[in-house]
């Protein structure tokens, strides 16, 4: 009997170590990878850096569609168009999920766009934004965002060295005003959404990366750790909860107030206020976190964008040339740029491509989940493994793009996506840098039209070069790969020389500073009294 027991003890035992040592390896039936070790798979190389660039680095390695393994989940990483387009375009239904992941569940508790499970809730969330955010409704918003893209050139006329701050509020005050009805009219606004949305982004991005917080999904009883040295992440999830709170639900509110008040000014939470929650049955709590996750969507990936056009420019003298010789061939100096001029601007076209390409904001995309177990070219992704789409190894691909490493717009001349001439470029789309699938960004009509505006705006107002120091009289160097350590990637502050191309064009932006006012006036409604004051103090100078 106590043999038995023995083997039997024994036999499980083995069993337990065999799957334990199983943890982490690779199925046979999984693509290739980087090679793993028990228990941990691949967790002990995965960056806590720079992630994008270690996704490509093992491309060049393992191809276009290899795993890692995290402990018992799968990463499947996607680096080609050709892989996005077969595995998340072409399979949108079993490959639209979310993980289920602990921490930001603490958060959102389900509510999120973003991060929300593919379900019900989602489905519904998802329609109604889809229902405020239609290309004609876009356009609508054009007044606005061409008022605020006029404050950023009068901004960079009297405080040029703040760019980095200007490019922020701008991005900011253009969201809260299509979704709020409520401008941003300075970076520093008094117990600000301006500064606290940026706070709110930031401290999600420290929280929610892969490899920022112990693997609580991975290892599920880290999660009964106390709060304190050992799982700060659970005093995270409480502030970060208060600050959507404070940012979303306070913004909402207003919008109800104007609503209860009969002031509506046609924003976009209003019009989901006033019909879509009652249609579609959404409560205060899922309405709250539409606008909040748009809100969170649209600013820092719009801003890194404009932020390296600036750096870009700043360095590269010769294509500034190029794009202003075409501007004022088309525009000139004696008017400012108008919607329909782009079409007729092909180089500057070229280079909002190039600003994408070069950087695209999220560089490893929003992770998907699969559904179900997925065949495909020949191997099986098991239903629950997480989807990357490794945005920067397929626009970095020295195999599909000229030195790719290089802002170089001119490619966008030669070939339609930029490819190499002669390179398969089938796969390709327009806006690959917003996701794919039915979890494609919804914001990419919005993101466009403000490029547009902006880039076109900041290329025919300004000249950009490099700072001088001012004892030495040296060029300031600017390092391109310095970039914030987040899910957006984007340029750290940097110093340049941003100066007016000629007077005539610094008096027309004054001119249109002022045309702006009337704009502006119908998002000033619920702005704070110091908001109130400054916005009075600058107009005051105006005549
Ligand atoms: C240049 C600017 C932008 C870029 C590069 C960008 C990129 C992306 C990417 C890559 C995703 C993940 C898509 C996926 O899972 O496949 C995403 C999702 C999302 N974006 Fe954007 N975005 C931008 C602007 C905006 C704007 C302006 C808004 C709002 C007005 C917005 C709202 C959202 C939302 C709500 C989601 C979540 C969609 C879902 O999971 O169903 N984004 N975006």
């Amino acid at each position: 009997m106590n043999t038995e027991l023995l083997l039997l003890t024994g036999s499980l035992l083995i069993v337990l170590l065999y799957r334990l040592y199983r943890i982490g390896s690779r199925d046979s039936t999984l693509p290739p990878g980087p090679p793993t070790v028990p228990l941990l798979g691949n967790i002990h190389m995965f960056p806590t850096r720079s992630i994008h660039l270690k996704f490509s680095e093992w491309a060049r390695q393992y191809g276009d569609f290899y795993s890692l393994k995290i402990g018992p989940q799968t990463f499947i990483i996607l680096s080609s168009a050709k892989a996005v387009k077969e595995f998340l375009d072409m399979r949108g239904p079993s490959t639209s999920d979310r993980l289920a992941a602990y921490i930001p569940e603490q958060v959102h508790e389900g509510n999120s766009l973003v991060f929300g499970r593919y379900g019900e809730r989602w489905k519904l969330m998802r329609k109604t934004v889809h229902a405020i955010l239609t290309p004609t409704s876009v356009e609508e918003t054009y007044p606005i965002q061409f008022a605020e893209s006029v404050q950023l050139l009068h901004d960079l006329l009297h405080d040029p060295k703040s760019h980095f701050q200007h490019v922020r509020r701008l991005s900011a005050s253009i969201v809260f005003s299509v979704l709020y009805g409520k401008r941003v009219p300075r970076y520093e606004s008094y117990d600000s959404d301006a500064t606290s949305i940026f706070d709110l982004l930031h401290s999600e991005e420290h929280l929610f990366l892969p490899g920022a917080q112990l693997p609580v999904d991975i290892f599920p009883f880290l999660k009964y750790l106390p709060e304190g040295p050992l799982a700060p992440w659970k005093k995270k999830c409480k502030d970060l909860k208060g600050l959507h709170q404070n940012v979303y639900f306070a913004s909402l509110q207003q919008c109800k107030d104007r609503i209860d008040r009969g002031e509506s000014v046609g924003c976009f939470m209003e019009q989901v206020l006033e019909r879509y929650q009652k249609e579609f049955g959404l409560t205060w709590q899922e309405v709250g976190y539409i606008g909040g996750t748009l809100l969170q969507g649209g600013i820092d990936t719009s801003a890194s964008l404009l932020q390296l056009l600036i750096m870009m420019l700043s360095c590269n003298s010769e294509i500034q040339r190029k794009a202003q010789e075409e501007i004022d061939r088309v525009i000139g100096h004696d008017r400012i740029p108008q919607r329909d001029d782009i079409k007729n601007l092909p180089y500057i076209q070229a280079i909002i491509k190039e600003v994408c390409r070069f950087s695209p904001p999220i560089p490893f995309g929003v992770p998907h989940a699969t559904i179900r177990d997925e065949e495909y070219r020949g191997y099986i992704v098991p239903k629950g493994s997480a989807v990357f789409q490794n945005q920067w190894g397929i626009l970095h691909d020295p195999e599909t793009f000229e030195n790719p490493d290089q802002f170089w717009p001119d490619r966008y001349l030669l070939t339609k996506y930029g490819t190499k001439p002669g390179v398969d470029d089938s796969s390709f789309r327009d806006n690959i840098i917003f996701g794919a699938g039915r979890r494609i960004c919804p914001g990419i009509q919005t993101a466009n039209l403000s490029l547009t505006i902006n880039v076109t705006n900041l290329l025919w107002a300004f000249t950009y070069s490099k700072a001088k120091d001012p004892l030495t009289g040296f060029e300031i160097p600017i390092d391109p790969s310095k970039m914030a350590n987040g899910f957006v990637l984007s340029p750290l502050p940097f110093e340049c020389s941003i100066q007016p191309r000629n007077q005539k064009i610094a008096g027309l932006i004054h001119d249109h500073f002022v045309d702006a006012i009337d704009v502006f006036k119908q998002y000033e409604g619920a702005l704070q009294q110091e908001d109130k004051e400054h916005v009075a103090q600058v107009r005051s100078h105006l005549v």
